[in-house]
């Protein structure tokens, strides 16, 4: 589980995040949901540590992370998997190679234990026997998948994903979402998932935080996003054209059960 508080962050005097708290709960998949330019990415961030929050701690299974001694914070990195939203394969490394590359900078394993470790991956992604491919030889999925596999390669115990699915067409990425959320519960990891795409709401959204401004203003699951009375939300949803005719059809099954029962 990783708790933040009270996250303030300002860039040259201009205030990104305002004070956001919240709870990403373990074996989940957490959404940061929010519209362009609201401070997904400066949180997400804050949390792994690439940035320093003016105010407000986080903390990773009850250990204090912001401000602890170094060998502590190393400690919690080396759990830490990062899927980016370009896949940030190193061009010149086979798959192969770049799914070994973390198991090499933060274990102690032996070679014959890291090739074992990467085939597994590999064919948890579904691309056994794609070692010596080259990431230029990779379809924008494949590449997502490899970045999947070195993310969760040393048994990483937390997951952040930024913006996974950017670039796939909608089938693909329903299928990286999917990938993502199986293997979130399958290992027990606490994942993190910044996006803007109420797609990856609805197959995936285990709990939802919605930024607005570099506020939270709503935090729930999928059941209950398209319920909530918060104006700025409901724009955010409902600015797309399919959600709001599954709302119109929802509100007509509603108002046709209570013409069929109207005492229920
Ligand atoms: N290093 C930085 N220095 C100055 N301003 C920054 C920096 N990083 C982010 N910002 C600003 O913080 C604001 C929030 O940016 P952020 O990237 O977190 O938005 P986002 O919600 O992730 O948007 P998107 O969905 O477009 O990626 C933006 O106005 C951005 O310009």
């Amino acid at each position: 589980m990783i708790e933040i508080h009270n996250i303030h962050k300002s860039f040259n005097g201009k205030k990104v995040l305002d004070g956001i708290s919240g709870v990403f709960e373990t074996g989940k998949t957490n959404l940061l949901l929010g519209a362009s330019g609201t401070g997904k990415s400066v949180l997400l961030k804050c949390i792994v540590g690439l940035i320093k929050p003016d105010i407000g701690s986080v903390t990773f299974d009850g250990t204090y992370f912001t401000n602890n001694k170094l060998d502590i914070r190393q400690e919690i990195r080396r759990k830490i998997g990062m899927l980016f939203q370009s896949s940030a394969l190193f061009d010149s490394m086979t798959v192969e190679q770049n799914v070994e590359f973390p198991l090499k900078m933060l274990t102690d394993m032996r070679k014959d234990e890291r090739l074992d470790r990467v085939n597994f991956c590999l064919n948890r992604v579904g691309l056994e026997g794609s070692n010596t491919k080259m990431p230029s030889e990779l379809s924008g999925g494949m590449k997502k998948r490899v970045g999947i596999a070195r993310a969760i390669a040393p048994n990483t115990t937390y997951l952040f994903c930024d913006e996974p699915n950017s670039g796939l067409d909608p089938l693909t990425a329903i299928k990286i979402d999917e990938l993502i959320k199986e293997i979130t519960e399958e290992y027990n990891i606490t994942t993190i998932v910044v996006t803007h795409d109420m797609n990856s709401v609805i197959e995936i959204g285990d709990k939802i935080m919605f930024l607005y401004e570099g506020k939270k203003l709503w935090e729930g699951t999928r059941e209950d996003i398209m319920d909530s009375n918060v104006e700025e939300l409901n724009e955010f949803i409902f600015a797309n054209r399919l959600m709001r005719d599954a709302k119109k059809i929802e509100e007509e099954e509603e108002a046709q059960e209570h013409r069929q029962h109207p005492q229920a």
